[in-house]
Formats: C-alpha cells, structure tokens, sequence
C-alpha cells in the first residue's frame, strides 16, 4: 500500500541519523534596515525624502530588507506565529482534511522533500490565497482570525510600500497598483515549520528559488535558516524580532526590464528551536498582463523578458510550488 504524507513524516521527523557532507553555512554580512515610519509616516519632508533615496538604493542593489517600525502589532504576527505553529501540531488525520489535491486548491497542506529522496521531509506547509478573498482552515478555533487579523494589517504595510517603490521608480505613488491591478492582487501565503534533528548546516530544507509577484513579507518566530544570495553569496537572515523581512518579487524585475531584481533565497536546516515562517507571495490581479514598462525599454536596453499573463506564469510555477521551476527563468528572453 502506497505511504501517505502523514506516514512518511512521522518516520522522517523521528529521523535524526540524517547526515550528509554538504555544507551550507553563509555570511553574516549585514541586510539593509528600511524604517516604514520615516518612509510613510513622518511629517519632515526632508526626512522622507531621504528615506525614499535609501529605499531606491537598497531595491536596486539588494532586493531585499528588513521593515521596522512598519506599525503592524506584535501581538497580531505573535497570534498568527502561534496559530500557525497549533495547526502543525494537529493531528496527521486532522491535517490530511487539508492535503494538497490540486495546485489550485485555496487552502492546501503539503510536505516538502529532498529532490529525488521521497523519504527525506524538509518541511511542512499550509498555503492559503489571502486576496482578493480569504479562506482559512477551521481548526484549530481561533487560527483563522489571527491568520486574517495578520493578512489585514501586512497587506496595508506592502500596499503602502508599493507606493513609495512607485515613487523611487519615478513615477506617480499609484503606478504599481495600477500597473499590477491590485485592487484584485492575488496573493499567496506560505506557513512553513522546519524539522528538527539535522545537523546543522548540511541540509537544504527549502532549495534555492525566485518569489513571483511584486512583493513578498515575511514574518518567523526565530532567525536561523533562511538565507539570500548576494553578489554570488549567501547571506544568513539575521532580523530583529519584531521586523517583517520583505524582498522584491519576479514581477517587479519583470516591470522593470531587470532595474529591481527578485533575490535568490533558500533555506537550511539549522535550529535547534522548530522555526515557523510565513512568506506572504503579494501578487498582480490574475488576469494583468505583466511585460517590461515602455519606460524601462529603450535602444541601450532591449527588453529581457517576455510578457505573461500572471496566472500563465504562476502555472508556469506550479502555483507557486517553490520547489519547482522558478518563472523568472521562463520569463528571460
Ligand atoms: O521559510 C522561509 O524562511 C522562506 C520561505 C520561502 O522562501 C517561501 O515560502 O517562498
Ligand atoms: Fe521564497
């Protein structure tokens, strides 16, 4: 009889012999800080604009920040960390409610392996569709409303922010939005934990890939394990607990004809504490056709990536099965 995912990861949980001579240690270079309040919120002009030169500098050169002082409560990430972290404690019976039948199903349960090593689970996720309408799992009680309390207050943040990366782009605060159609964004959130018992370091719990969409936040209840590519090398996430990490997605640099681009990022086993994280996929309406901006094409720069209905390019990526091709590369001419 054929082993269900629920089998498979209780074996591979109790697994902890697991050891290979890879190894994946990173930098602790350091990740650029954006301040949302100076950015969006204060009154001295000067300081705002200085915020915004900082923000372009840092979207051009990295793709990738922490957010502080962005307003959203710790009690809100904390709520939906600890929802997050009792649904994976339910039962297996009561999670195969949720299995994963379909890349298109709105709420979806999955374990993530090793390539080629159907045995080896490296993590396990929930993915649910925040926007335009939410869905949430039922159980455990309370889950789905911190879950929507934390979608609210992050979509508000990343709305904001797209705003501000209009403006460093040079354009009126509601390019992105109109551009991308976000009244009806499309955003895809995925709630990982990580197992526990490897050996640091050796193993890839999450393997490099791109993020669709315009922008992704991320929020975790400990640093350890996510790591970004920079200039040919990883860099360790390193954030202040109470920061939302946020990176540029393949839509932006599909937009922008390559001025922002989506960082490669990926993740290691490494915690000796289980690391929950949510990575919130802030995507373009459905149905918007996302090519590079006539602003970004010109003779000394021919465009570089092909234009795409977004839900063609999510299909493209397996709905944003990240373990599968990333669409950045099926989008490069
Ligand atoms: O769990 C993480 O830190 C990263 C997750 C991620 O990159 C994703 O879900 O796309
Ligand atoms: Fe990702």
């Amino acid at each position: 009889m054929a082993k269900t995912a629920s089998v498979i990861l209780t074996q591979n949980l109790s697994d902890t012999k697991r050891t290979t001579s890879f190894n994946h240690s990173a930098n602790d270079d350091e990740i650029p800080t954006i301040d949302y309040s100076m950015l969006i919120c204060s009154n001295d002009p000067d300081q705002r604009l200085k915020a915004l030169q900082y923000l372009a500098y840092v979207c051009k050169e990295y793709g990738f920040f922490y957010l502080v002082n962005h307003g959203v409560p710790d009690s809100v990430i904390e709520r939906a960390l600890n929802g997050i972290s009792d649904f994976f404690n339910l039962t297996e019976e009561e999670k195969m409610d949720y299995e994963k039948k379909d890349s298109t199903d709105r709420i979806r349960w999955g374990l993530g392996f090793s390539p080629g090593d159907h045995e080896a689970v490296k993590r396990e996720y929930l993915k649910v569709l925040p926007h335009p309408k939410f869905e949430g799992p039922a159980k455990p009680a309370g889950f789905r409303e911190a879950l929507e309390d934390y979608y609210q207050r992050d979509r508000e943040v990343i709305i904001n922010l797209a705003k501000a990366v209009s403006k460093t782009l040079g354009f009126e605060e509601n390019y992105l939005e109109k551009e991308f159609e976000l009244e009806t964004g499309a955003d895809v959130s995925a709630m990982n934990v990580y197992p526990l018992g490897f050996k640091p370091n050796t193993q890839i719990g999450l393997p490099a890939h791109y993020d669709p969409g315009y922008l992704v936040s991320l929020v975790q209840n400990v640093n350890g394990g996510l790591q970004l590519n920079y200039k040919q090398k990883w860099i360790n996430v390193d954030m202040p607990s109470n920061a939302l990490f946020i990176n540029i997605g393949d839509h932006v640099e599909v937009l922008t004809n390559g001025k922002y681009k989506s960082p490669m990022h990926r993740v290691i086993l490494n915690n000796e504490v289980r690391r929950v994280s949510v990575a919130t996929v802030h995507g373009p309406s459905l149905d918007t056709f996302v090519k590079p901006g006539p602003e970004f094409v010109g003779e000394s720069h021919p465009p570089a990536y092909r234009g795409m209905i977004y839900k063609d390019s999510l299909e493209a990526n397996g709905y944003h099965e990240i373990d599968g091709k990333s669409c950045i590369a099926q989008l490069r001419l």
